[in-house]
């Protein structure tokens, strides 16, 4: 690796509006626009690294603040100091003693985090040539170590421990690395059963995801019961018995309620209901597990569980059946690193999400990094896949037989066209302004 000095960082919001067609909405967020706060770093030596976070339109300019505000840490860093003590480069990012105060570790500034470490580890993929999940799989085991932070989790998760599932992970991981060139990593759809598709799309969306190998889908409920019992009777006589369901109700519920629509649910037989109350409600999910494990219903949550300290206590207190990573929620891959390793000790299946803008790109890197050196296991275990916005990258995921197929190009998927970019930039790019014109305004809209 050369002596590369970050002279550069970028930030843009780019926003989609994808809430004119009702994409994405879901019991809590009705109207998103798929949006990111996208990060470009740069070197001295004309080397470049893409990173994103997520978020769902109004507020992705705060995220642009909060990164401008990180953005001291990095410029003027050589990618070889960062990589050399990634550790401590994450440390300096999340535990400024004054920069700390405004999360730490969760909200915008984390999100912001996550923005740039993703670029970062864009860049350092780039710079080896290879693919990001790659650079994982053939990276020490010791080195993969020294990328995370320890701190608050050992008492669920030691170091040694961390090292030792890693070196057991390396039986076998080049069969397992041919088996996912091969095949790939097994994919579920969420594309089908927004909350604010009529029956009749849902069921001409179904029926093509079918038709094109799809087995497992995802059905957005918790607004109106009646619907939900409708819409997920439609979708269980489409897949037939042996098709898999599961239910995500976005945080509506208080804990009883989830507990008694979930019942109202069971006949169903979704696999799981995902983030039935708050995400920061440990005790409220271990209470909901406890309650639906009788009907064989697991609890899934993780898209906007924030740091490594909560899926450390959602694991020790059996609040969870599925790990549900984000590449844009945690602090990026350091941050999944240990969240990884720790459902890998529980013995709780990875399913990360997906969608978004971006979010297919990015985690399927992380869940090949999984199967191939940490859990070794297919078990109960796929990674969401949502069909939209994917033409807007410059390597976007690519999907055969409802299965992620490897990523070859170097780098972490992230970069996006940059036609795309400034199109969509909120609010000056052209997409935003032909919306803004008198014409359309008349649209029933979020933006203000
Ligand atoms: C607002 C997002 O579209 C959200 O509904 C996504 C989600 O919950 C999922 O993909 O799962
Ligand atoms: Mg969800």
């Amino acid at each position: 690796m050369s002596k590369t000095e970050i002279v550069r960082l970028s930030v843009s919001d780019v926003r989609f509006p994808t809430s004119l067609e009702q994409h994405g909405s879901d019991a809590m967020h009705t109207d998103p626009d798929y949006s990111v706060a996208y990060v470009v770093i740069e070197t001295d030596d004309g080397l470049k690294g893409y990173g994103l976070t997520f978020t769902l339109g109004k507020g992705t300019e705060i995220v642009l603040c909060a990164v401008e505000a990180l953005s001291g840490f990095v410029i003027g860093k050589h990618l070889d100091e960062i990589v050399n003590d990634f550790r401590g480069f994450y440390r300096q990012l999340t535990s400024d003693g004054q920069m700390r105060w405004i999360g730490p570790e969760k909200g915008v500034i984390q999100l912001a985090t996550a923005a740039v470490l993703n670029a970062v580890w864009d860049l350092w993929a780039r710079s080896e040539g290879k693919p990001l999940w790659k650079l994982l799989v053939d990276m020490d085991p010791k080195k993969l170590i020294s990328c995370i932070d320890f701190r608050y989790i050992t008492d669920a998760l030691t170091e040694q421990e961390a090292l030792d599932i890693l070196l057991k992970g390396q039986e076998g991981k080049r069969q397992r690395e041919e088996q996912m060139l091969e095949k790939g990593y097994p994919a579920y759809t969420t594309s089908c059963a927004w909350l604010g598709y009529p029956d009749q799309q849902l069921k001409q969306l179904c029926t093509e995801a079918l038709s094109t190998g799809w087995t497992r889908f995802k059905v957005k409920v918790g607004a109106d019961l009646q619907d939900d019992i409708r819409r997920c009777r439609l979708i269980r006589q489409m897949i037939g018995p042996s098709g898999t369901l599961m239910i995500d109700a976005n945080q509506r519920w208080d804990v009883g309620e989830a507990v008694t629509w979930v019942t109202r649910l069971a006949e169903f037989r979704p696999l799981w209901i995902e983030e039935p109350t708050s995400p920061d409600d440990i005790l409220g999910h271990a209470a909901i597990s406890k309650a639906l494990a009788p009907l064989g219903i697991g609890v899934a949550t993780g898209e906007q569980c924030h740091n490594r300290v909560m899926f450390k206590q959602l694991l020790q207190a059996s609040a969870l059946q599925f790990v549900q990573i984000d590449s844009c929620r945690l602090g990026s891959v350091n941050e999944n690193l240990a969240v990884l390793l720790m459902a890998c000790k529980f013995q709780v299946p990875v399913c990360p999400h997906a969608g978004g803008v971006g979010l297919c790109e990015l985690v399927q890197h992380l869940i090949l990094f999984d199967y191939i050196c940490v859990s070794a296991s297919l078990d109960n275990r796929m990674c969401e896949y949502v069909d939209h916005l994917h033409e807007h990258f410059k390597s976007p995921v690519i999907i055969r037989d409802a299965h992620y197929m490897p990523p070859k190009d170097p780098g972490y998927s992230t970069e996006m066209l940059e036609e795309s970019v400034r199109r969509h930039q909120y609010p000056q790019g052209e997409v935003w302004q032909e919306l803004q014109s008198p014409a359309k305004r008349a649209r029933p809209s979020a933006h203000s």
